[in-house]
């Protein structure tokens, strides 16, 4: 990791700075189904996407919102965000994503001007982050830690397989402890210069880095993780959608929104 970018003593990103929301919205939603993109797909009548950028707009740590859109839907992306309503105080910025997650934010951290110091990068497939789970990550950043994530403890056991071939079942050869695992969610809040840093000289073969705390985790530096929220889960099959519009639905008749 380069002096410039290496875990400072100072909180991150202040005192000058802004913080920014990166929202990877490229996805295919493959495992969704057949469909539109997935952030693109509406949850009560609402597409995925926009309750992603007001969860985010609903912080008043995030000030500008840079969502990442299908690389051959930008022009609708922009669209849509100015026909729906969403707080005058956040400025949306909308650009073409990539064929990969990974790239996906790299192109939205290309797009944030100078002044912001912190970036939250949350899934448009997290429609329902709660503001408090944004915050509690935001915070964590400005107060000093280079990397925050917002983490569950798992109800399952977890085990390591090894496939095998011919078509024959999957072997276990292992069983972590569970009580050390944490299942990690959006949105994860990082240093700008240490995420930057990690997508300059992190790029991950076979899977990929399928987040981006993991990249940064390769830099050397520290992820401080931060209690995750049940409403913040990720909208991946049929089934999150059933969820997703229960949850919605007890806060309307519970909130009012
Ligand atoms: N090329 C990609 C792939 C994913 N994403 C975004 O990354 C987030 C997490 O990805 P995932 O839930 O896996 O979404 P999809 O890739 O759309 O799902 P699938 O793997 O089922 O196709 C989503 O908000 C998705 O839009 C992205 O911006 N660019
Ligand atoms: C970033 C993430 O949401 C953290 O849990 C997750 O890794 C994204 O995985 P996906 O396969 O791209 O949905």
């Amino acid at each position: 990791m380069s002096e410039s970018t290496r875990p400072a003593e100072r909180p991150h990103g202040s005192p000058n700075t802004r913080t920014a929301a990166v929202i990877p919205a490229a996805g295919r939603g493959v495992r969704l189904g057949p469909g539109a993109p997935k952030a693109l797909r509406a949850l009560n009548g609402t597409p995925m996407l926009v309750h992603a950028v007001r969860a985010m707009a609903r912080s008043r740590a995030v000030s500008l919102v840079v969502v990442v859109a299908p690389p051959d839907g930008a022009a609708e992306v922009r669209i849509l965000l100015d026909d729906s309503a969403l707080p005058e105080t956040t400025e949306v910025r909308v650009v073409p994503g990539g064929e990969t997650r990974q790239e996906s934010v790299r192109l939205g951290l290309a797009a944030l001007p100078e002044d912001i110091g912190v970036v939250l990068v949350h899934d448009a497939a997290r429609p329902l982050v709660p503001v408090e789970t944004v915050d509690a990550v935001a915070a964590a950043v400005r107060d000093g830690a280079p990397a925050v994530v917002p983490a569950l403890p798992l109800a399952d056991t977890v085990k390591e397989v090894r496939p095998r071939e011919g078509g024959e079942p999957e072997l276990v050869v292992g069983t972590p402890e569970r009580a050390v695992l944490r299942a990690v969610q959006t949105p994860q809040g990082f240093d700008r210069g240490a995420l930057v840093e990690a997508h300059e000289k992190v790029a991950l073969q076979g899977e990929g880095a399928t987040d981006d705390a993991g990249m940064v985790e390769r830099l050397g530096v520290p992820v401080v993780v931060v209690p995750g929220h049940e409403e913040a889960f990720k909208v991946t099959r049929p089934l999150d959608l059933v969820l997703a519009e229960a949850v919605l639905a007890r806060r309307r008749a519970t909130d009012g929104f």
